[in-house]
């Protein structure tokens, strides 16, 4: 069974159709890529799976059970992680601290487990150097990776991430693929939204392109590349 299944999802802010008709799943454990233009949708997918944002129509599931209607406090107990295209930590809190409030709140870790859950996160993350800075003054690469640790702090069994990699150098990149390519190791499902396509596909197995809100194509990252109407519409290569 699928851990996360989207059927029918249909959202409109007025007259702009943002979803329309979004149907997929996502096997549990499986890294699942999202692609499209600016303006595609892909934010507001990842908003009406958290719970930001409630369809017009069209159920999310979790494990087969219909979660449409629950809030995102719920849907985070119960398991789906989020990290933001723009990373929100509590600047005026250390980083350990904002992977406390994280683990705390949003995993339900007790009080007595939650120090060395989050000192772990932290190592694992790259952040453990930095465990005592405060997280409003954190350059680039270091707010991503606080932004992941703070989603893996929720103890999720699907992670979304949003556009993780943009902005980051080669070298910052691909030590950002490499712990979230751990993180897919251990188990914990992916849906990523990401322009950067190389460091995609070094996890995805499975592409989804979106355009207009609709599902333009899915399948394995080659041959969903190599498909005319893809290269055209996100590429802007003509067919
Ligand atoms: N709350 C909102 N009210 C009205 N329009 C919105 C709202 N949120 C997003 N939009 C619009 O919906 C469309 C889809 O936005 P969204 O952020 O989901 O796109 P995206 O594919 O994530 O784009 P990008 O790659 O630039 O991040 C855009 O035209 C955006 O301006």
């Amino acid at each position: 069974m699928a851990i996360l299944s989207l059927r029918d999802v249909s959202k409109r802010f007025g007259a702009l159709t943002v979803a329309e008709a979004v149907s997929f799943d996502l096997a549990p454990g499986e890294a699942l890529g999202i692609i499209g233009p600016n303006g595609a949708g892909k934010s507001t997918l990842f908003n009406l799976i958290t719970g930001n944002l409630r369809p017009d129509k069209g159920s999310v599931s979790l494990d087969g059970r219909d979660i449409t209607a629950e809030t995102p406090m719920q849907r985070c107990a119960s398991g789906i992680g989020r990290s933001f295209q723009i990373p929100q930590p509590f600047g005026h809190l250390s980083v350990y601290e904002n992977l406390l409030v994280a683990a705390r709140f949003g995993g339900g870790i007790s009080a007595a487990e939650a120090p060395d859950y989050c000192m772990d996160l932290l190592r694992r993350t790259g952040l453990a150097a930095l465990a005592d800075r405060q997280a409003g003054g954190l350059p680039l690469l270091n707010r991503k990776r606080l932004e992941l640790a703070r989603a893996m702090a929720t103890r999720p069994r699907v992670i979304l991430l949003d556009e993780i990699a943009g902005g980051l150098t080669d070298a910052e990149c691909g030590e950002l693929v490499a712990t979230i390519r751990d993180i897919h190791a251990e188990g914990t499902a992916i849906l990523w939204i990401e322009h950067v396509l190389h460091a995609l596909t070094a996890v995805v197995t499975r592409l989804m392109v979106l355009n207009f809100g609709r599902v333009l194509m899915i399948g394995v990252p080659d041959q969903v590349m190599a498909a005319p109407e893809v290269r055209e519409i996100y590429l802007g290569i003509e067919a």
